[in-house]
């Protein structure tokens, strides 16, 4: 929240990702079947916001033709997933429906009873993927701690917590993730569906990744944390070992810190610091331009710069249209503000 700028009460969008997240222990999962209606989208333009497209196409069916996407093998990843088709920035990838959906804790036998209520085949199909933490033979709690997300979209990284809703999806487990991602998830509170946007555009063969992490850090702080996902990243940032690169994290580090802190008139500078970082390192995030931006908007309102406020809010609200899509609510709370500060600004 950002109310002790003087400026919007509105919560405020985080860069934090629904991450595949180690949790230690289960409770009762409840079984979700699968939604008939899980629809794989491919690329046509239905409207163009600003000078970034949002383009969307929705195949009802769930069948290979309907999908810009098929999950192959990888060198040094397992299974992933590619790109069939170019995608444009703000696509919508995919959405899926949860298979499994839990409160996120502490019992094993819960979990077991509650996937054997699973139909056979999706029971099957989940023993299918990765499990990064067993020894030996898969585990069903291995594979838990591999795939699932958490539920919902917290406004703060501190919110992530043990006991929150977990939720595993079938196809969206083989998205592999990067320190470079090309794409973004967010969750579909109405439905419970988790939908995947390109947050850049994408070229015919690309490998389409996710961050399971923050990945504004040094490189060895990343791999340190990725470690405690059960495996060491090999993408392409990580292994080019780039000092350059590291250093422009750390700075992106720094400034996140910084901005907690910061008078108004500073931070706006250091938001726009923070994006020309963005852009030099090739980081194409847009829930972090998302964040960035409606900081910089909520501390021009506080400052009284009404022209500048229009900017930052009409940024926000376009990047949240990429990466939600148009009935998110963040969109629709983003783009209220932006029409609000468009007509104070006149
Ligand atoms: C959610 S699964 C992704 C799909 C998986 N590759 C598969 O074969 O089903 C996560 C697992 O994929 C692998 N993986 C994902 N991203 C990776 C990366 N950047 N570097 C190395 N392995 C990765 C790891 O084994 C990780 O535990």
């Amino acid at each position: 929240m950002l109310t002790r700028h003087g400026a919007p009460s509105t919560p405020l969008p985080t860069g934090r990702p629904a991450t595949p997240t180690q949790v230690a222990l289960f409770r009762r999962p409840r079984a979700v079947p699968r939604a008939s209606t899980v629809s794989f989208v491919s690329a046509a333009a239905v409207g163009c916001v600003g000078h970034r497209p949002w383009r969307r196409r929705q195949s009802s069916q769930r069948h290979a033709e309907g999908r810009c996407y098929q999950v192959v093998s990888t060198e040094s990843q397992g299974l992933g997933v590619v790109a069939t088709e170019p995608l444009l920035a703000g696509q919508l990838v995919t959405e899926e429906a949860p298979a499994l959906r839990w409160s996120g804790a502490e019992d094993e036998v819960e979990l077991k009873e509650c996937f054997e209520e699973l139909p056979v085949e999706q029971q099957q199909e989940l023993w299918q993927l990765e499990d990064a933490f067993s020894v030996g033979a898969k585990t069903l709690s291995g594979i838990a701690f591999t795939n699932s997300f958490q539920a919902g979209e917290p406004l703060n990284p501190q919110d992530l917590d043990l006991d929150d809703e977990r939720v595993l999806y079938l196809e969206i487990s083989r998205f592999n993730h990067s320190c470079l991602p090309n794409c973004e998830v967010s969750w579909d509170d109405r439905e419970g569906l988790l939908q995947i946007y390109a947050g850049r555009d994408v070229a015919l063969g690309e490998d389409l990744c996710l961050y399971y992490q923050d990945v504004r850090m040094p490189r060895l702080s990343r791999q340190e944390k990725l470690k405690s996902l059960g495996f060491t990243c090999a993408c392409r940032a990580c292994r080019a070992a780039d000092r350059r690169s590291d250093q422009r994290r750390q700075r992106m580090q720094q400034l996140l810190g910084e901005m907690e802190e910061v008078e108004e008139e500073e931070g706006v500078a250091k938001v726009q610091e923070l994006l020309d970082l963005y852009d030099e390192e090739g980081l194409t995030v847009l829930h972090y331009r998302k964040a960035a931006a409606f900081k910089a908007y909520a501390m021009s309102t506080a400052l009284g710069n009404v022209a500048d406020a229009a900017k930052w809010a009409e940024m926000a609200a376009e990047y949240s249209l990429q990466c939600h899509g148009p009935l998110h609510p963040q969109t629709k709370v983003l783009s209220r503000h932006a029409r609000r500060a468009a007509d104070l600004n006149g």
